[in-house]
């Protein structure tokens, strides 16, 4: 258990890395790539939000450790590490989730669009910045009915009936899961296989068009084909907003990121583009993590 120590200084290597990636472009999903499916394209990225010297402890437990990071749409951010060196805990704290757990305390800053996330109302916060989570959770509703409630609980319900299924539909397109569930939008959540289900979740998350999705290793209970979908899915939506990602897998961390942030014991030890990170990492933390020499 280490305690807080402000003086203390993390062995970040961010400063130069976002410096390199703030003329960033983004390559397509690297596995499309390979397979010849997609060219490689370049996109603009614009930053959404920002962690300034972010420190969580729970408790006298510190968590993530004087974190600096940019949350760019346009692109997916992984965030990568070792169990418990606080990947879930900074995904928790850019929606204000992470408060929510007993104990928790936060140091340093964390804005939206430059605004103090603290300013803000959480309802509103967690309308903007969507979370989705490592097991699908669908209500024991209809299909519509939960991207429905999605819709509710961001307070966008709008007021005709039409406009309120033309909204599910859409964020169900969004989500890649229209085509499947047309025929049938009254089918029960409960009763659709792992990876539509999360999927369903992701629509419910995007029916409130938020301009940041979390996802908490989104694919860890799914199967390889549901995992592909997931994984195209994320490249697809980061065109309009900004994915942040919580992945143990470094083979997904290659496939879906253009962006990546090793973290270790709470400290970001290192961030910049996907291949550099994962090919080339500077640091020797990150070179043995990369290189599987531990886990
Ligand atoms: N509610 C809590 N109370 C006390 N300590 C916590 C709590 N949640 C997490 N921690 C501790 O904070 C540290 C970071 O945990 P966190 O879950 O953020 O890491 P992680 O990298 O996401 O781990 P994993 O990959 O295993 O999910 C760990 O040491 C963990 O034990």
């Amino acid at each position: 258990m280490r305690a807080i120590d402000p003086d203390a200084v993390p062995t970040v290597l961010v400063g130069e890395s976002e410096q390199r990636q703030a003329l960033s472009v983004r390559p397509t999903l690297a596995s499309q790539v390979a397979r010849g499916e997609a060219q490689e394209t370049v996109r603009e990225t614009v930053e959404r939000m920002r962690t300034v010297e972010l420190t969580i402890a729970y408790g006298d437990k510190v968590a993530v450790n004087r974190v600096s990071l940019t949350v760019r749409s346009g692109e997916v951010l992984a965030l990568i590490g070792p169990s418990g060196c606080g990947k879930t805990t900074l995904l928790r704290s850019l929606n204000r989730l992470v408060e929510l757990t007993p104990g928790a305390n936060r140091w340093g800053t964390i804005t939206l669009d430059g605004a103090d996330i603290y300013e803000l109302e959480p309802t509103e916060l967690r309308r903007r910045v969507t979370m989705v989570f490592q097991q699908p959770n669908p209500f024991p509703f209809s299909i519509f009915e939960n991207v429905a409630y999605g819709l509710v609980e961001g307070g966008r319900r709008p007021k005709r009936g039409s406009e309120l299924e033309q909204q599910v539909v859409t964020a169900l397109k969004r989500a890649g899961l229209y085509e499947e569930v047309a025929d049938d939008l009254g089918h029960p959540a409960l009763r659709l296989s792992g990876g539509q289900q999360q999927r369903l979740c992701i629509a419910r998350a995007l029916a409130v068009e938020p301009e940041v999705l979390l996802l908490d290793e989104p694919c860890s209970a799914l199967d390889p084909i549901s995992t592909e979908k997931i994984e195209q899915l994320m490249h697809e939506l980061a065109r309009e907003i900004a994915v942040v990602v919580v992945t143990h897998n470094l083979q997904q961390a290659w496939r879906v990121a253009d962006r990546v942030a090793f973290m270790y014991l709470g400290d970001l030890v290192e961030c910049g583009p996907a291949r550099e990170v994962l090919e080339n990492p500077q640091a020797p933390r990150t070179r043995d993590y990369v290189r599987g020499l531990f886990g």
